[in-house]
């Protein structure tokens, strides 16, 4: 399966990134196919003005509705399809989760809707509800300044979850936040040299014992977790 990612911004130039690394041997070997699109080529102002002042006041500006409803039109389509999952970043959104990745991970279509300034109108929103599968996604509670750094995180994670894309997949089973694993932050990891400006792996790791190796591991992960993330140990 090539899954097609489009996305949707006034700064498409955010998703060039995606031609190299990881992400770039998945488009190589077919496994992703990528689109960035400027929504400002669906303005027919000289200005090619995507945005205006909020109704009822406020600060900043709106994204103007039509722009993405013509963007839609020419990208997706005009008849309804469930099997298009439509992302809008956004500070609202529900919580972007590992689980959420792996459900991602299966889909065969993914448009993701940046939006920059205050927001996009909510019209948009409640149209695409109306032709897609849309999802309103939170990386989490910080403030960004547009949805094209989240839209690359949310691919990120996604991406390397399609089957075919890791050359280990075992390993993708063993990390934090997988499915099925204990809810554990990652061990502290090491690698050569065994002594490094006074400073030594510690001595089990070096012991080839892997029943102490994985039993000093787990207590690291819980230690590390108990003291980090109290939430996961709920
Ligand atoms: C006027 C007054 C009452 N408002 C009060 C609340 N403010 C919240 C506000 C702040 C900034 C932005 C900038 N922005 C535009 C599109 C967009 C998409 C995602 C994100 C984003 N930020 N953080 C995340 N985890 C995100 C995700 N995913 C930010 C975005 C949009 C919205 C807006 C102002």
């Amino acid at each position: 399966m090539t899954m097609r990612l489009d996305y949707l911004s006034i700064f498409p130039g955010y998703f060039d990134v995606l031609d190299i690394s990881l992400l770039g041997k998945a488009v190589d070997n077919g496994l992703v196919e990528v689109h960035a699109h400027d929504l400002r080529d669906w303005t027919h102002d000289r200005h090619r003005t995507v945005d205006d002042t909020p109704c009822g006041g406020g600060a900043g500006m709106v994204m103007k509705p039509d722009p993405w409803g013509e963007a839609f039109d020419g990208i997706i389509g005009i008849e309804p399809d469930p099997s298009v999952h439509v992302i809008f970043p956004t500070p609202s959104g529900i919580p972007f989760t590992q689980s959420a990745a792996q459900e991602l991970s299966t889909v065969e279509r993914v448009v993701f809707c940046c939006g920059r300034y205050e927001g996009i109108d909510h019209r948009v929103i409640d149209y695409a509800r109306t032709m897609w599968t849309v999802h309103e996604l939170s990386l989490g509670d910080y403030v960004l300044n547009g949805g094209e750094v989240a839209a690359l995180a949310i691919t990120e994670a996604v991406v390397r979850l399609i089957p075919g894309f890791m050359g280990n997949p075992e390993s993708l089973a063993e990390e934090s936040f997988s499915p099925g694993q204990e809810r554990l932050l990652e061990y502290p990891l090491f690698t050569r040299p065994v002594s490094w400006r006074g400073m030594d792996v510690p001595e089990v790791l070096m012991s080839g014992h892997h029943g102490r190796i994985a039993e000093w591991r787990r207590e690291e992960s819980l230690l590390l977790t108990r003291d980090r993330r109290p939430d996961l140990t709920d």
